[in-house]
């Protein structure tokens, strides 16, 4: 990835320059060794590191802590790497954070068994020289709210500071560290990193979020997976059955004074608020209005207040993706609604089973093919007309100042305007994809990068969706009403012409006193010229992507739900001929022995016959030196559901929302190949 000029996080530099501050509480000599809470000799501390999975119900790490623990110590560190210039979010989702912090804080403080309380008064005091220093800009600070003030009695322990560095002071002092794995890149999987060679055995990382980790194939039979494990009993932890002793060590750290500290101003509004009350509200208000959800996911002023609102709470934690599943199978009534709704909330686990599979989406384009696509045309100009919604195009200007506003827009709007910005503007994804993850409140590394990479046509499927900006402005807002809401320069516009200001004839501009050039720009491309121009880009480079899904590690990284049967589909169908020779593919023996099994399974009737493989492309050695042939994993690709269109290809499957509603429905003028070649019908 080429440099950082385009990377915004819309915080004061002063709030970062200057020394880093100092680390701070708990020190190690202020936390107590498990022995001296307990009275038992050799008993067993575990401390619950929290980091997402903000929530004490459903939590694998919190109910093991209570089930095996004689003592344990939920415990948050507020990382200032997050809050600096390379954390990459804005402040209403930081806010939304301390408050879902101090959320999980009143949680465990009302949670039995009632904590035993230490004092660590040397962290208190080191307070004075970092956090409790005057706010950096102090006409800017304002009080922070009520919403992440601490109960008087606490529940979390919280640190500042290095997290490998606190947790493994508790190391030294005889704790356990236990924590949810959760999908993570660039400084977060470095981080888990460092704390697993630093703490060694004495830190388990649970996986309890449904995703499958540590398998060679995790997407053989993922669905068969999933699906039992959304059905399956939640994890609750057993306040009454254990004799657990809670501590919380008094440290002197508060949301309140990290926020202060770091000037945190939120600028956005709508933003919900992040406590565990309001993510249980928002889902039982959802619930009961699910019958109208199907109807309400395309326009964006409908989606507003029509879809459920939970995906922050679903990022953060405060519910987990079961729960929230849970509680609409057994509480909303029986209805298209409810399924899609399900139905998404298993996307929301593919796309983050495909970071745990390959966390490299954040950084590389997932088909080398397409790696630095875009690049030679970067142009600055386009990129903040794009940002700042200045594009002459009302449906991508209205859905980018209201991203820039309110921090959320939905799926509909978010994919067009990353279409836009990839195959319309001719811009890097990434760039596109950063500001998202900066200013959306309810940015997943898992889904907005994995969503990125889908919509800029990066993977190596042939199917591809351009949206037309225009065209979602008749279907989605053909009032103008959210168009004018967010481009109040074009309210006086007669509406006929919101899709084309600039074809609006002059004597009507005159009339209506909305001049295209002057009070609102011109196109800042010539939208049919360039979509030409990437679907010839595009064609040129499509059959070498689609063979490239053939090589094992490329399809792993792509991690279709349906496993490796379908990315080799994919290349069977539409790479060159001579698919694996040139790039040198290396085939497995199993791969060869389940060809024909597999392909079938995937392709099913429309199988293309397996390729015959020559001499030079295979090469049976396995990888793994240690690891014989006959060890080799079958790829996966097997099962019910192989080879079936995972959520992004179903994007691609044309006719499905005439029929069910569904958002993903392609548009009219996306199945008119211009160039004659296969597009949509792919995958039906
Ligand atoms: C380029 C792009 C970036 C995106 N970035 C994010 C992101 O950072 N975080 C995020 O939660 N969603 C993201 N989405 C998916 C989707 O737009 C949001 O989940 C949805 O708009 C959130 O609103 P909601 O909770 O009311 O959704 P609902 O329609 O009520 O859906 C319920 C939940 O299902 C999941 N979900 C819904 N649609 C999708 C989808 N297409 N893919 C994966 N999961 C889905 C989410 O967890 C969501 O909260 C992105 C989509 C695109 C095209």
């Amino acid at each position: 990835m080429s440099g950082d000029t385009d990377r915004e996080t819309g915080r004061s530099a002063s709030a970062n320059s200057g020394d880093p501050p100092q680390q701070t509480g708990p020190l190690a000599a202020e936390i107590p060794t498990p022995d001296a809470v307990s009275d038992l000799a050799d008993s067993t501390g575990i401390v619950v590191w929290h980091r997402k999975h903000l929530r004490v119900e459903d939590q694998l790490a919190v109910s093991r802590a209570v089930a095996d623990g004689d003592v344990f110590c939920p415990l948050f560190v507020f990382d200032p790497t997050f809050y600096a210039d390379s954390g990459l979010a804005c402040d209403a989702r930081i806010r939304l954070f301390e408050e879902a912090v101090a959320s999980l804080d009143r949680l465990y403080a009302a949670a039995p068994p009632s904590a035993t309380h230490v004092d660590a008064t040397d962290s208190v005091a080191r307070l004075a020289d970092t956090l409790d220093s005057p706010p950096i800009t102090a006409e800017a600070a304002s009080e922070p709210p009520e919403t992440i003030q601490r109960p008087d009695s606490l529940g979390l322990t919280l640190g500042y500071g290095d997290p490998v560095d606190i947790l493994s002071r508790f190391v030294d002092r005889g704790w356990h560290v236990i924590t949810m794995a959760t999908p993570t890149s660039r400084y977060g999987q470095r981080r888990d990193e460092r704390v697993r060679d630093t703490c060694g055995d004495a830190v388990t990382f649970v996986s309890g979020d449904g995703l499958v980790r540590d398998e060679e194939w995790p997407r053989s039979d993922w669905q068969t997976q999933i699906t039992e494990w959304l059905a399956a009993e939640q994890h609750t932890p057993g306040w009454d059955d254990h004799d657990t002793v809670r501590v919380s060590i008094r440290t002197g750290v508060t949301p309140a004074a990290v926020d202060r500290h770091f000037d945190v101003s939120p600028a956005k509004t709508q933003v919900p608020v992040g406590t565990h009350r309001a993510a249980m509200t928002t889902l039982r208000e959802f619930t009961d209005r699910v019958r109208s959800y199907p109807t309400n996911i395309s326009a964006p002023q409908d989606a507003r207040g029509g879809t459920s609102g939970l995906s922050p709470y679903l990022n953060f934690g405060l519910l987990s993706v079961r729960q929230a599943h849970q509680y609409v199978v057994d509480n909303a009534p029986s209805c298209r609604g409810a399924d899609m709704f399900e139905s998404r909330l298993v996307w929301n686990l593919h796309y983050n089973q495909k970071l745990v599979d390959w966390p490299g989406w954040t950084e590389q384009a997932v088909n080398p093919v397409f790696e630095g696509r875009n690049e030679a045309f970067h142009d600055p100009d386009l990129v903040t007309a794009w940002k700042r919604g200045q594009t002459g195009f009302p449906m991508v200007d209205a859905s980018m100042r209201c991203l820039q506003e309110t921090g959320w827009l939905n799926f509909r709007m978010r994919a067009m305007c990353a279409s836009f910005f990839t195959h319309i503007l001719h811009q890097p994804w990434w760039i596109g994809a950063d500001w998202y993850h900066h200013h959306l409140i309810d940015s997943d590394v898992g889904i907005n990068y994995t969503q990125w990479q889908s919509q800029a046509g990066l993977i190596g499927k042939p199917s591809q969706r351009v949206y037309n900006p225009r065209k979602q402005v008749r279907d989605q807002d053909p009032d103008g009403d959210w168009i004018t809401r967010w481009v109040p320069e074009l309210a006086d516009l007669p509406t006929e012409f919101l899709d084309q200001p600039e074809k609006t004839p002059l004597a009507i501009q005159q009339e209506c006193g909305v001049h295209v050039g002057e009070s609102y720009p011109r196109p800042v491309v010539d939208f049919e010229a360039r979509r030409e121009q990437f679907w010839s880009r595009y064609e040129a480079q499509r059959s070498e992507a689609a063979r490239k899904l053939r090589r094992p590690e490329i399809a792993k990284r792509a991690s279709f739900s349906g496993g490796y049967g379908a990315a080799r589909a994919i290349a069977d169908k539409h790479g060159a001929a001579d698919a694996d020779a040139p790039d040198g593919t290396q085939v497995s023996l199993d791969e060869l022995i389940d060809t024909d099994a597999t392909t079938a399974e995937t392709e099913g009737a429309q199988a293309t016959p397996p390729q015959t493989n020559t001499a030079e492309s295979v090469d049976l050695t396995p990888t793994d030196p240690h690891e014989s042939s006959t060890q080799t994993t079958i790829p996966t690709g097997a099962g019910r559901k192989a080879g079936e269109p995972s959520p992004d290809d179903r994007a691609a499957v044309s006719g499905q929302r005439r029929e069910t509603g569904e958002d993903n429905e392609p548009d009219k003028e996306q199945d008119v190949d211009p160039t004659g070649q296969t597009r949509f019908h792919d995958f039906e």
